[in-house]
């Protein structure tokens, strides 16, 4: 069989990461970020092996960064590519699992934008933008909300009037799906069980931040919501607050929904925390070895509640087989890690202060102390997650009889 090529598409409402994988390579062929789209001062950056290149998208549009893409495509593939795999992040109640972009499949996740309003208007238009330059074939949609559509009503239940969930979808949906996914099947690999075995509580930790119950690959419960605004700190966005809070100041400083729309999804988190200082992880932790008194509150804060989450989270579990940190902060950072480990001392959860350094190269590798229950650090893929996902989706097809039409 040939070795078949699958690009992944993430599209942001001001970027676009994507990646160019083969089936039987490890690492992509090319990636790439294009950012600050929408703007005049639009640029991709991509890299392939060794070459570093940068292309200016001096119009902003999601369209040129596209077309930008063929000739790289062309330059690095060196054969067609055999499908595009869309990262959507709402795919509601729909989708359990990867889908072939029809117009149904298209109108559903129109659907389910006004729960995603940070993520789906964007990716929907990624992927009418690829479809007009990536022609004649399939295109395929992975939802962050397919892996948690194995939570047991118990856990995706808001205690809200029924009618509220049955005629308007108001449930906790979960995101992060493919990324959770990832990590847990990566750990079971790590500790030499059965593939796909364990009892995980995973963390990932970027931009969006969430935790995640994981028993033998299903997820029976994890922190954010019916949007990606529920449960930990994370860059800009809040998580949990008080839902009075809205008619709090809606009352008492005449605020507009969209005024407290924005601040919750924009303003909060480790950004409000540091009083304005930074969303970025880097900074604060940098800040605080300074004394910046409110970078020290906003780390303190966001390890403390992500510890909170994950003790909670515990209950979805028979057992806890590993604790997994990943994204860009639970890969890079000892120091949450470290703070975050100290509120789960209960649990007799340990880190050892040597293997919680991040060495070069950044493994996945154990770093509990002594007789702990295992703490995994596991980098994320989600790229490759998406493509082996779409390739299983193209086998399963070829091995469907046709539909006959009446
Ligand atoms: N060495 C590091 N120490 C602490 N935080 C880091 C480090 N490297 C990256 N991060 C943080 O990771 C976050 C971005 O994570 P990432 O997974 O790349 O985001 P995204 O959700 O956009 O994919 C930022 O808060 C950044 O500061
Ligand atoms: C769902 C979500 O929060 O995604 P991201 O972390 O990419 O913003
Ligand atoms: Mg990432």
């Amino acid at each position: 069989m040939t070795d078949r090529l699958v690009l992944v598409i993430n599209c942001g409402s001001s970027s676009l990461k994507f990646a160019l994988r083969s089936e039987s390579e490890q690492k992509p062929l090319l990636s790439g970020l294009a950012e600050r789209l929408g703007t005049a001062d639009g640029v991709m950056n991509w890299k392939a092996g060794d070459i570093r290149e940068h292309v200016a998208i001096t119009d902003g549009k999601h369209s040129t960064a596209m077309a930008s893409l063929l000739p790289l495509i062309e330059r690095f593939a060196h054969r067609p590519l055999t499908a595009v795999g869309h990262r959507v992040v709402h795919g509601g109640e729909h989708f359990t699992g990867a889908s072939l972009i029809d117009d149904e499949v298209l109108a559903a996740i129109e659907d389910s934008a006004p729960l995603a309003p940070l993520h789906n208007p964007a990716q929907l238009t990624g992927i009418s933008e690829a479809r007009q330059v990536f022609t004649d074939i399939p295109h395929i949609a992975i939802f962050d909300t397919a892996f948690h559509q194995s939570m047991p009503p118990h856990a995706y239940r808001y205690a809200l009037p029924e009618a509220l969930y049955s005629q308007h979808g108001v449930r906790r949906y979960g995101f992060h799906g493919t990324s959770h996914r990832f990590v847990s099947t990566q750990a079971s690999l790590l500790m030499g069980l059965e593939p796909g075995h364990g009892a995980w509580l995973t963390a990932h930790l970027g931009n969006g931040c969430s935790t995640c119950a994981v028993l033998d690959g299903k997820s029976l419960d994890t922190s954010m919501g019916m949007t990606p605004l529920e449960g930990l700190v994370m860059g800009t966005r809040s998580g949990d607050v008080d839902p009075n809070l809205h008619s709090h100041l809606a009352r008492t400083l005449g605020w507009d929904l969209e005024r407290i729309d924005n601040m919750l999804n924009r303003e909060s988190g480790l950004l409000g925390l540091s009083e304005g200082l930074s969303n970025d992880m880097r900074t604060l932790v940098a800040a605080r070895a300074e004394g910046h008194a409110g970078a020290s509150l906003a780390v303190e804060v966001f390890c403390y509640r992500l510890a909170r989450s994950l003790a909670g989270l515990a209950v979805a579990l028979p057992r806890i087989d590993g604790v997994i940190f990943t994204g860009g902060i639970g890969e890079n950072s000892p120091l949450v890690r470290e703070l975050t480990v100290r509120h789960l001392a209960l649990f007799g959860l340990a880190i050892d202060p040597a293997a919680n350094a991040t060495p070069p190269g950044n493994p996945a590798r154990q770093i509990q102390a002594g007789n702990s229950p295992a703490i995994l650090v596991i980098p994320t893929d989600e790229e490759r997650q998406i493509t082996e996902e779409c390739l299983a989706l193209l086998d399963l097809a070829a091995t469907q009889p046709v539909e006959q039409e009446a």
